[in-house]
């Protein structure tokens, strides 16, 4: 699928599509929906059959994420890339946002509110299985509330999930009324729609060159539509946050349109809110925009389109020459993904490299570390280590081997732009594109120019700063290579290095940093 390579880094769909043939073996509901091709080693479902595309996201939740849920016959059915990239933004935005919690005294429990959760409750439910955040969940449709509430205690996640029943006209400012909790963020999936001939794609703008929904819309008239279309929803709950500010420490929405952007940007501008950024979910063949503003002025949001972080697998030889080692020297304790920030935090220790991590760690054991060079060691360290050793060959000092890293003595050979590992299977995740139910949005073809996906920036989040000086430290009078964000986590029971650009001058620099740091997982 077109777009799947610029889904989010973290998204687990992203490099890993469904296998129907396997996920068929074990689930019987789901194979009768599969057919196969001659040796009957790929399945496929047909994207345009409601019933198989509904028994696909309770396949995948139930596979993936250990979760039971129901969803009626005629309710819109979740697609799970969309809102996992929605997820993993809302993750990148509360770990930029880190610090402003604490100043804002804030316990370290993150709670978020879901606009309109729909039958299946599917942000608050993975979102409290992926990252332990707790939810408010919001649901104007008396059968979808009922459908929530009952997939919560499903998945016994009652103590975690509160889901509302609320009515039409009953915005955020009334449902937080007689409530003290101050949430971290709120987050919506809006009806598109302003009317129902809207939905159905009848309206003369629609433009004759775009295709209509490839896929049948299981959406009810409350999923479709809302006064003034996302817009006007979206709208709403600008002119509410104007009242409860700080209350909750952003609000984002995700948009179905493009053209919404526009006049919701003019809004926020025309209501004096300025910290606002945009971003874009892309997956299979469609694209959902997202937009997100706060009243936190030291929250610097993401203002302008950057490429996707660099993305490394660890190779498993390294991490079992990390293991071996820690075995040597008593520190089985620590985690497969402490093992390796720990030698990079050496590394980058040894090449004198500014860093602060985030803390406390992520609820996902996430280790981010936000690196502000001033000087590219890396570069003058493999010309010292060259000349190192030339010396020795020429029977002078010998080269000394740091501990766990063991710096190569070539010239690297890796490209130094790399870009996120393709998709070697895009056409198996054909889940996404038919967006059943949705009243799709297929991407024109001018919306295509700019696919890329836009990571969230702003992780100076730091606490502590080992070994060497922390991020803030770096004095006015040294100049800033570049701002960047590392970050390693653990994607499907792999070690992933993220490095993700914030900020500077020298993006050369950052990505020869990423080969010199991927060329000492390979000198084992
Ligand atoms: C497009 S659906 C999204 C459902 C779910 N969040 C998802 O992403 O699959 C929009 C949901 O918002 C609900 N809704 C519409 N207006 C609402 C309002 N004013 N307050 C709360 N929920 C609302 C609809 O009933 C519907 O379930």
């Amino acid at each position: 699928m077109a777009l799947n390579k610029y889904m989010h880094p973290r998204n687990k769909y992203k490099n890993n599509p469904p296998d129907f043939a396997t996920l068929a073996k074990k689930y019987p509901d789901f194979a009768q929906y599969v057919t196969y091709n001659k040796s009957e080693t790929r399945g496929f479902i047909n994207f345009k059959e409601p019933e198989a595309m509904r028994c696909l996201t309770c396949t995948l939740l139930k596979e993936d994420f250990g979760l039971e849920v129901e969803i009626p016959n005629d309710r819109l059915i979740p697609t799970l890339p969309l809102r996992l990239n929605y997820i993993h933004w809302i993750e990148d935005l509360l770990e930029g946002m880190g610090d402003v919690m604490k100043a804002a005294g804030d316990s370290g429990k993150v709670t978020g509110i879901d606009i309109g959760a729909g039958a299946c409750c599917i942000y608050p439910l993975l979102g409290c299985t992926l990252n332990s955040w707790n939810f408010l969940a919001t649901e104007v449709d008396p059968t979808s509330f009922t459908y929530a509430v009952n997939n919560v205690s499903r998945n016994n996640k009652q103590d975690n999930i509160t889901v509302k029943h609320v009515q039409r006209d009953e915005g955020l400012l009334k449902v937080l009324e007689e409530d003290e909790t101050r949430y971290d963020f709120c987050m919506c999936n809006p009806p598109f729609y302003a009317n129902d001939l809207e939905a159905q794609g009848l309206m003369p703008d629609r433009g004759s060159e775009r295709p209509l929904p490839s896929s049948i819309s299981t959406a009810s008239e409350a999923e479709r539509v809302a006064c003034g279309g996302e817009v006007g929803h979206v709208g709403r709950i600008i002119l509410e946050s104007l009242q409860l500010q700080q209350r909750i420490g952003f609000y984002t929405s995700m948009l179905g349109k493009k053209s919404s952007l526009k006049p919701l940007k003019e809004m926020l501008k025309e209501k004096g809110i300025e910290n606002f950024a945009c971003t874009e979910f892309c997956q299979g063949r469609t694209m959902r925009w997202g937009i997100v503003w706060t009243f936190h002025e030291n929250f610097t949001l993401p203002k302008k389109k950057s490429k996707p972080p660099i993305t490394t697998v660890v190779p498993e030889k390294y991490l079992q020459h990390l293991m071996k080692h820690a075995a040597q020297t008593g520190g089985m304790q620590n985690t497969r993904v402490q093992l390796v920030s720990n030698a990079i935090k050496q590394l980058l220790g040894e090449l004198q490299v500014p860093f602060q991590e985030s803390a406390p760690p992520s609820p996902d054991h996430r280790v981010s570390l936000t690196l502000t060079p001033t000087e590219n060691t890396w570069i003058h360290n493999r010309k010292r280590r060259r000349q190192k050793s030339r010396e020795a060959r020429e029977g002078q000092k010998q080269v000394e081997q740091p501990l766990l890293l063991q710096f190569d003595t070539e010239e690297q050979k890796e490209p130094m732009a790399e870009q996120s590992t393709p998709n070697t299977e895009e056409e198996k995740m054909e889940h996404d594109g038919s967006h059943v139910g949705e009243g799709g949005t297929p991407v024109k073809g001018n919306d295509a120019d700019s696919k890329k996906m836009e990571t969230t920036e702003g992780a100076a989040n730091g606490a502590t700063s080992p070994g060497k000086r922390g991020a803030s430290e770096v004095s006015a009078s040294e100049e800033l290579l570049f701002k960047a964000c590392l970050s390693i986590s653990m994607i499907d029971k792999g070690i992933v290095m993220e490095m993700a650009w914030l900020e500077g001058k020298d993006k050369d620099g950052m990505n020869q940093l990423v080969c010199y740091i991927k060329s000492q997982f390979t000198k084992v």
